[in-house]
Parts: structure tokens; C-alpha cells; sequence
């Protein structure tokens, strides 16, 4: 149950938890951001593209980025906001968040500079408390109104699932529910009722969505489950082989073996008055399945 910082090549830092049962994770200073998260089995379960490149002001294409403050293009800002492209500090004196016993734990913080100002006139404490437990991976962001006025800001933290096929999982829990499709200039449809098949580009918003997604894997035997709090939306985005051709840190099948399921409060933006504080919360967790074998029924990783 420890971390510690060290400094790959470029002298990027990185944070590695570990748990001492297996399970280990890597962050990013740079942009708070997860991109590697391995089990007890130390199978990895986040993708990372092996074309995207560790370095300063480029996004770096895989594991779990933090959209500050605007998801995607719902405002006015570039795309899904300026956090994911910055400097991250570890958080000395975190703000009391108890701690976790049995678990490894990090806090990171974001503070806006005057460069962020330019481009967005608030000023905003950012924190990520990030904890590392068996089979679990908690993200807990935070977000401080530093200013002297009121600002709102939308928010999401996409989760580059590593998967098997993408057309083989199935995605349980957003059945029925209203979308926002970007590929349809955003146009509101309602899911079909059954588990969600991917066998094509996909970028949409599902709506207030129940806390609890999973993500059926057959071929690696594997269930995720997403459960979230504070952020009632989610999104699933896939770029398929057209447009992942007219991405340069995308690898050609790239696509196939990814699948991004978001946690995001994007259809209403989050209103903090001046010093008040929002808080969000996001679980990861896997649940080895042999489910052909009926060894285990998502509903119940679902609903039970
Ligand atoms: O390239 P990125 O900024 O990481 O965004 C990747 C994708 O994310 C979103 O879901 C947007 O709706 C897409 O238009 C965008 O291509």
C-alpha cells in the first residue's frame, strides 16, 4: 500500500500506486491523468495507444483524462476544456477527504494560473484524490471556486476501457434512456431496450443514467463496472476505423480494442458560488466472468 514519484525519460513524472497484492496504477502529472491500471492478475484494463506521444501541451490518447472545465464541445472553449493539458501538483495538505484504510491513495491538485485565466476568467482549485485498492480504482475530483464571483463548468472523466473486441462487448445500463448524439448534430434519441452493441463510430451522452454501467467483455471473461456519484451523465465514444484514420496518435486497429465509457455532468453545468466546493465520484472495479459458462448474470453486477 504505498506510492511513489519517478521520472521516465523525458523527466514526465509519474505517480505509481501499488497494493501490494498485485494491483498497481500509473499517473500522469502531467494532466492528473491515469494511464496504466492493472489488476491483481496485473492484466492491464485501461487502453493506451501506442502512437500517442508523453509529451507537455499534447493530449496523451488513452487511460483516464480529466475534461475540465467543459466536456467536449458543450461550450465555448476548445475542445473538452484546458485540465487534461496541464501540470498537475501533488497535494501536500489535501482538504480533509478521510483516509482509506488498506488502500494506496494520491491527491492531486490543479490551481488556475494566469494563462488559464486568459482563457477562462475564473479562478478554480482542481483536486483528484485517486485510490488504488484491490480490483478498485477510485477517482474522487474536486473542484473549489476560488473566484470572487459565481462560475459554472461541465465535467467529465473518460475511461479508455481496454477490451478484447468492441464489437463483441456489450454495455449494460443505459438501455432506454435519452442521448445526445454528436454525430447527429447532437440530436436527442432514446436508447432501444436491450444491452448496447457497438459495431460502428459512437458519440453520445446518455442523460441522467442510473450510478452503476458495466461493460461485458466474453473473450477476456471480464466485467467492469463503472459506478459514479455527483455526475449524472455518461457517454460512450468509439471512433471505428474511418475517422480513427484521420487521428495521428490513433494506431489503425486501435479502435477495435478500446471502448470509452465517460462519467460526466455535462446536460445541466455544476453552479459554485464563491469558496463553495463540488464533488464527484467514480469507482472502477472488475468482476472476473466466465459468463458463457452462466457463472455470472450482469444484472446482477448491475443491480445486485
Ligand atoms: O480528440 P479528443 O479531444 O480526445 O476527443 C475525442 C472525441 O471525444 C468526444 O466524445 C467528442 O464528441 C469527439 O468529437 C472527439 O473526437
Amino acid at each position: 500500500m504505498t506510492w511513489s514519484v519517478v521520472h521516465d525519460g523525458d523527466g514526465f513524472p509519474r505517480v505509481i500506486l501499488t497494493d501490494g497484492g498485485g494491483s498497481s496504477a500509473e499517473v500522469l502529472l502531467y494532466g492528473g491523468q491515469v494511464v496504466s491500471w492493472k489488476n491483481e492478475r496485473r492484466e492491464e484494463l485501461l487502453f493506451t495507444s501506442s502512437k500517442t506521444s508523453f509529451r507537455p501541451q499534447k493530449d496523451v490518447r488513452g487511460g483516464i483524462p480529466i475534461f475540465f472545465p467543459q466536456y467536449g464541445s458543450f461550450k465555448s472553449l476548445d475542445l473538452s476544456g484546458f485540465a487534461r493539458n496541464r501540470l498537475w501538483a501533488l497535494d501536500s495538505s489535501p482538504a480533509p477527504l478521510p483516509p482509506l484504510k488498506n488502500h494506496s491513495s494520491v491527491d492531486l491538485i490543479l490551481r488556475s494560473t494566469n494563462e488559464d485565466v486568459r482563457i477562462w476568467p475564473r479562478s478554480f482549485e482542481l483536486r483528484l484524490r485517486i485510490i488504488l485498492g484491490p480490483n478498485k480504482l477510485t477517482l474522487i475530483p474536486r473542484v473549489r471556486n476560488t473566484d470572487n464571483k459565481d462560475f459554472s463548468f461541465t465535467f467529465g472523466i473518460r475511461n479508455y476501457i481496454s477490451v478484447s473486441d468492441v464489437s463483441e462487448v456489450r454495455v449494460e445500463g443505459l438501455e432506454t434512456l435519452d442521448y445526445l448524439d454528436n454525430i447527429m448534430g447532437r440530436e436527442r434519441f432514446v436508447e432501444q431496450p436491450d444491452a448496447i452493441t457497438i459495431d460502428g463510430e459512437v458519440d453520445r451522452v446518455y442523460l441522467n443514467t442510473p450510478t452503476k454501467i458495466a461493460v461485458i467483455d466474453h473473450e477476456k471473461k471480464r466485467t467492469l463496472v463503472l459506478r459514479k456519484d455527483g455526475l449524472p451523465d455518461a457517454a460512450l465514444w468509439n471512433p471505428w476505423n474511418k475517422k480513427a484514420r484521420t487521428m495521428p496518435d490513433f494506431g489503425d486497429g486501435d479502435f477495435n480494442v478500446m471502448l470509452c465509457v465517460d462519467s460526466a455532468a455535462v446536460e445541466t453545468p455544476i453552479n459554485l458560488k464563491t469558496f463553495q466546493e463540488w464533488r464527484g465520484h467514480q469507482e472502477l472495479s472488475t468482476v472476473s466472468s466466465s459468463y458463457c459458462s452462466g457463472q455470472l448474470d450482469p444484472r446482477k453486477v448491475l443491480f445486485g
